[in-house]
């Protein structure tokens, strides 16, 4: 078996070109145009590249975006008072902090600083709270942008078993809690997923793994996932972004596992590209919520 190819880079541009129409029709009934904030402190080069990918799609979409550089010594206290000047910005409608910070900084104190409205990440308690109970505020953007590419090529997943590798606050935790769900609005195919989360200490993980319709990999780990961990006929999805040698390379041993399943993502060009249309997606919900909010403060 040969591995269909899921392209992220086609559906991202397609899912982009759509939220670009909404823009238009947004700003065509008067509304402010959606901004973005980006806080980008050091000078970490993966990073430099995510932001000004993100700047790049936010204007090909017609919203705004403000880069924030920080030098790398910016204190927390620094980064909190920066993050209340944002919040209190009326022409400001998501707010991203980009991570890795640097390790002297309370990456935690500086998050929860993030008005839970704008919060583009899906990061603060309160939005991954909604998300749990099935009511999402916003979506986060990586897991979102998983189940964009299911949709797109028509892989259900509902009752099938979605092994998911790193329980990270960013990907694994909040993907398992978007499978698992009912229906988010993709229609129930495209959710009732039988979800197991693995991760580091999780015994036996390639018995686990084997047992996988769709295998999700999200820890950043060249080749953590080999041709013995997955199925014959299953989807795999690679959400790793790792820098080997100059190359950029996913958590999956591609060219072996592309043998085996029917489906796999490619890095780069897989689910990287669909984060950022996601976060695009985000920012125009903001600036909708925040045009709702003012309107409801007006008729008080
Ligand atoms: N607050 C926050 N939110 C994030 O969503 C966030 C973050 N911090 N920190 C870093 C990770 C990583 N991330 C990626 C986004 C796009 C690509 C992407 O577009 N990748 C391209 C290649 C880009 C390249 O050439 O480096 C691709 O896979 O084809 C990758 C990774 C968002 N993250
Ligand atoms: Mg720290």
């Amino acid at each position: 078996m040969t591995a269909t190819v899921l392209d992220g880079k086609s559906t991202a541009s397609d899912l982009r070109e759509t939220i670009a129409e909404e823009v238009h029709q947004w700003l065509e009934q008067g509304h402010a145009r959606p901004t973005l904030a980006a806080v980008l402190v050091g000078d970490d080069p993966a990073s430099q590249v995510y932001v000004r990918n993100k700047e790049r799609a936010c204007e090909k979409a017609g919203m705004h975006s403000r880069l924030i550089r920080k030098p790398a010594d910016t204190t927390t206290a620094q980064l909190l008072e920066l993050l209340q000047e944002l919040n209190g910005d009326p022409a400001v409608h998501g707010i991203l902090v980009q991570l890795p910070l640097p390790a002297s900084i309370n990456t935690q104190q500086v998050l929860d600083a993030v008005s839970p409205l704008k919060d583009v990440d899906a990061f603060a308690p309160e939005n991954v709270g909604l998300l749990v109970q099935g009511r999402p505020r916003y979506l986060p953007c990586t897991p979102h942008g998983v189940i964009q590419l299911l949709v797109k090529y028509g892989l259900e997943f509902a009752g099938k078993h979605v092994v998911i590798v790193g329980r990270s606050d960013i990907v694994g935790k909040p993907l398992a809690n978007m499978m698992v769900q009912r229906d988010l609005g993709f229609g129930p195919q495209f959710a009732n997923a039988t979800v197991t989360l693995c991760h580091s200490q999780s015994e036996n993980l390639a018995a686990i793994t084997r047992t996988a319709d769709v295998l999700v990999a999200a820890v950043g780990r060249p080749c953590l996932i080999t041709a013995d961990m997955v199925k014959l006929g299953s989807i795999v999805i690679d959400v790793g972004i790792n820098r080997v040698n100059d190359k950029l390379v996913g958590d999956v041993d591609y060219t072996p596992v592309s043998e085996l399943a029917a489906a796999i993502t490619p890095v780069p060009g897989g689910i990287g590209p669909l984060t950022i249309a996601m976060l695009l997606r985000n920012t125009l919900t903001a600036c909708q919520l925040q045009a709702q909010g003012q309107q409801a403060k007006q008729q008080g």
